[in-house]
């Protein structure tokens, strides 16, 4: 019997064409063990609805080809299912499919689908909203509304809203309770990392594993401009946590209470949150598809 495999795209995502995109699919694919089926997005949310039938038809494969944004709308609706999520990474970002180590060229990740097995993985839920590479308050947060307010998408938006955002971004008082946990902190960025990046390959949790059912929470505190160019430089060595100004926390639950209501983002998806905000991981609660190890 061939796997039932559905595909949806995401016309939105990145800056590369998609009309190509079922043709190399059909041609990549490994027709003697899959059984296709291409769809689009045709407005936001709708991946989210389409995951949903899929998953209720028994499909055994669900891929979004999308950023992280795609990957939050499908992986939602298959969480605790049968289906197993894919990725075609073909956003700007692009978090979760980097740390799963998914190939960036499209040709290559479809390839891989064909020598690929389903493992388990955690989620988060924040404030009742699940996300699956990293959430978070503070400058990221920040960044992910002004790039979002743009028409453009891709890597030079993201670098020139870092760049503009930094001068005009005020860092936030945080308290952070848990388990052993007691923490305030005036934080310029707060991630809560289920994955290890924000995408690009800027590792903001190096250590984060996505099967530990734990998040790590990365806290940066207020740095001098001075500071910025090394902080670049560890964020992409993978060395960040290791920086004077971070702490690094390890939960499997925690709650948040700041000043202000205000920007919060998941997996890049910025929205208003309020004063408190409840984090969680939920260990095991979706199936993913990764390269056969052996
Ligand atoms: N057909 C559509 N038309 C408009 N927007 C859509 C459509 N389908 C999905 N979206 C929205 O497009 C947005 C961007 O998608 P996505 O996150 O995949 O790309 P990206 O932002 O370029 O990549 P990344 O999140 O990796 O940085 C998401 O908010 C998603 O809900």
């Amino acid at each position: 019997m061939k796997t039932r495999i559905a595909f949806i795209i995401n016309p939105n995502s990145g800056t590369g064409k998609k009309e190509s995109l079922p043709t190399m699919i059909q041609e990549g694919l490994d027709a003697k063990k899959f059984e296709p089926e291409i769809v689009f997005t045709q407005y936001r949310g709708h991946g989210t609805e389409l995951a949903k039938d899929f998953a209720a038809k028994g499909y055994e494969v669900i891929v979004a080809v999308g950023g992280d944004g795609t990957v939050n709308e499908i992986a939602s609706s298959i969480i605790h299912t049968n289906s197993t999520l894919g990725i075609i990474p073909i956003g700007s970002g692009n978090g979760l499919a980097r740390h799963l180590n998914i190939p960036m060229n499209v040709k290559k990740a479809i390839q891989q689908i064909n020598e690929s097995e389903s493992i388990l993985m955690d989620y988060g839920v924040v404030n009742g909203r699940p996300f699956f590479c990293t959430c978070g308050t503070g400058f990221d947060a920040y960044v992910s509304t002004e790039f979002a307010k743009g028409t453009k998408r891709g890597l030079m938006r993201y670098v020139e809203k870092i760049i503009t955002g930094y001068f005009s971004y005020k860092s936030q008082n945080c308290h952070l309770i848990g388990d052993g946990i007691d923490l305030k902190a005036k934080a310029f960025v707060l991630t809560f990392a289920n994955a290890s990046q924000w995408g690009n390959n800027a590792y903001i949790a190096p250590q984060a594993s996505v099967q530990d059912g734990k998040m790590d929470i990365s806290i940066m505190s207020n740095f001098p401009i001075i500071a910025l160019p090394s902080l670049a430089l560890q964020l992409f060595a993978k060395t960040i946590d290791k920086d004077l100004f971070m702490t690094t926390l390890r939960s499997d639950e925690i709650t948040l209470l700041r000043e202000e209501a205000g920007p919060f983002h998941y997996d890049g998806e910025p929205y208003e949150e309020g004063k408190e905000v409840h984090v969680k991981t939920v260990a095991d609660g979706l199936r993913v598809l990764v390269k056969k190890r052996f």
